[in-house]
């Protein structure tokens, strides 16, 4: 198995398994309720949102036992790459206790995990209420009352990105607890996060992702209801229609499902206040640091150095500015931008900054959540984009870099001006035939896909076409946002920038050994040359500009102009 992963050389190594178990949702999850979930007690604050955190957390002390359900990817080099972040993510989910994690990631077993048929692939429409097609749910079921009976299962692992419906009809059936792609990363973000500014936006997109999870199923009686397991929603006191003068006839009362939005809704603006605050301390911090810090006569320039999640930015951040940063094979082991300084070899000193790694299919409503953070990067003079080149779908983490970069504002120029470093090249490949995919667990053949073909029109889940249809004027649609569940966690589609198509990085290096690192600090100090030349032609031929632009006595022309406006 060890050898049909890659990553593994990186990530996991199977050996005894941690007693973990989790049982409950974000806010109160081992990885956020401790550090993030707001007191009770604080004056004016209401309870933290009941129903809206995603794991259970039984024993707080010890990791989550997730089992892993992969959709099926072609070509199988491509599924292996899949696979393997996905197990990483799921072994990536841990706490750090007095600034370490605790167990070590290569002792770790590797997931339970199955491949399964990809509805996306196969008819590129997955199914509203379940996802998966019916064949595909019973078996994964079966899969998972089989791993039960060998070791408890904390909670369901689907890496893909589901809806709020999907989730609640899969959690039914399955009877576990389930966490789709964009539910995992941000426990993952909660976990690691260390600073203030980082919890709180941890815990700001724990909070939006919980809000876009709060759906009314029908129950098996046929009611509305709400709740995980369908329990009858309860009415608050609060009118809706109080202070809008509709009277009585406005509102009966707030649904329960109504004040769990509001709830969230508050404790989102007094988290957007408090991000703030942070980041105006953090700003003001920066601007000092620039006035300071550079040798005489210089600009401190600063550097960031971006790349796909483990892709080695903090070694060689660590390697280049001669610092001990923290670096692990978990995936996002870094959430807080952190600078150091170097000196490059023209004497010249800047600050290069690690930032949080990127991952694909990551919903724009993450990328914003952090936005402040990665204002470091749109503010930095130079980007350093490190690429594990031992990765199996480089092109695809090229691109979903590039495609964050994008979002976040980074302009044009800078990404052409952008260095490509290509990490760990000391590392030796191993020939991997194809072939060796076969180890991976495939759950279904055939049969079962011929049989959901034939199925797939039939409706045999909780949720019903027509309540699906009127989400967008009942339920899913909150007081503040006009926006429906589906739009809310969608995963935006790939931007009209694309990466250099080449596949000749401006320089290979290994992080590790420090092959590669002198090379860099020279290509480093000639481009902020080149940035500084832009700078200073673009100054005289501004300066030009205003010295030709000479007083001259308006024209008939101009006068015209002037009368018709
Ligand atoms: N063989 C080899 N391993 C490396 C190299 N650079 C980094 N690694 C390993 O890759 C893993 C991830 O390294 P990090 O520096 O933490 O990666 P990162 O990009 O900062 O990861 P996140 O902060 O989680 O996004 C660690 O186990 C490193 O030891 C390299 O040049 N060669
Ligand atoms: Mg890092």
């Amino acid at each position: 198995m060890l050898k049909t992963l890659s990553l593994a050389r990186n990530s996991l190594r199977s050996k005894g398994k941690s007693s973990y178990s989790l049982t409950s949702r974000v806010l109160s999850s081992p990885f956020s309720s401790k550090r993030h979930a707001p007191k009770a007690s604080e004056e004016g604050e209401e309870p933290a949102p009941k129903d809206s955190v995603l794991l259970y957390p039984k024993d707080p002390s010890s990791t989550p036992n997730l089992f892993l359900v992969q959709p099926r990817l072609a070509p199988p080099k491509f599924l292996q790459a899949k696979l393997n972040e996905a197990l990483c993510l799921a072994n990536s989910l841990e706490e750090q206790r007095y600034g370490y994690f605790e167990s070590d990631f290569f002792d770790k077993e590797l997931p339970s995990h199955v491949v399964v048929q990809n509805p996306v692939a196969r008819s590129s429409k997955p199914r509203v209420d379940t996802y998966f097609g019916a064949g595909t749910v019973d078996n994964i079921k079966c899969h998972l009352n089989a791993e039960e009976s060998k070791e408890e299962v904390d909670a369901v692992f689907v890496n893909a990105v589901l809806s709020a419906i999907q989730q609640r009809n899969l959690e039914r059936i399955w009877e576990k607890p389930v966490l789709d792609r964009v539910g995992l990363i941000i426990e993952i973000f909660n976990a690691h996060a260390h600073t203030k500014e980082a919890k709180l936006q941890a815990e700001l997109a724990a909070l939006m992702y919980s809000r876009s999870r709060l759906v009314r199923v029908r129950g098996t009686d046929g009611r509305q209801t709400f709740g995980q397991f369908g329990e009858a929603e309860v009415v608050s006191a609060r009118g809706r229609a109080a202070g809008k003068g509709a009277g009585f006839i406005g509102g009966a009362g707030e649904t329960e499902l109504q004040l769990q939005r509001r709830r969230i809704s508050d404790r989102k603006l007094r988290l957007l206040s408090q991000i703030k605050d942070a980041r105006r301390t953090r700003l003001s911090h920066r601007a000092a640091r620039k006035r300071r810090g550079g040798l005489e006569g210089q600009s401190l320039a600063t550097i960031a150095v971006v790349g796909y999640t483990n892709a080695g930015k903090s070694t060689l951040t660590s390697a280049l500015t001669k610092t001990a940063l923290y670096c692990n094979e978990r995936l996002f082991a870094t959430l807080d931008p952190t600078l150091k300084s170097a000196i490059l070899p023209s004497g010249r000193k800047v600050l290069l900054s690690d930032t949080v790694g990127f991952i694909s299919d990551l919903p724009i409503q993450l990328v914003e959540a952090f936005q402040s953070t990665l204002e470091e990067v749109v503010e930095a003079d130079l980007l350093l984009h490190v690429v594990d080149s031992t990765a199996p779908n480089i092109e695809e983490h090229r691109s979903t870099v590039f495609h964050v970069l994008n979002q976040i504002g980074v302009s044009e120029e800078k990404l052409k001006n952008m260095i490509e470093v290509w990490n760990k090249i000391d590392y030796e490949e191993e020939e991997e035939e194809e072939e060796e995919v076969e180890d991976i667990h495939y759950l279904d053949d055939g049969k079962e896909e011929e049989a959901e073909l034939n199925d797939s029109s039939k409706a045999e889940a909780t949720v019903d076409e027509e309540q699906i249809q009127n989400q967008d004027d009942d339920w899913i649609l909150s007081d503040d946002e006009n926006v429906s569940d589906t739009e809310l966690w969608k995963v935006p589609e790939f931007g009209k920038l694309d990466p250099p198509q080449n596949n000749e990085p401006h320089i290979r290096v290994s992080a590790l050994t420090g092959v590669g690192l002198k090379e860099l600090m020279h290509l480093i100090d000639e481009r902020l040359k080149g940035e500084d030349e832009k700078v200073k032609s673009q100054t005289i031929l501004e300066r030009n500009e205003l010295q030709s632009r000479k007083w001259r006595p308006p024209r008939k022309d101009d006068e015209d102009l002037a009368v018709e406006q």
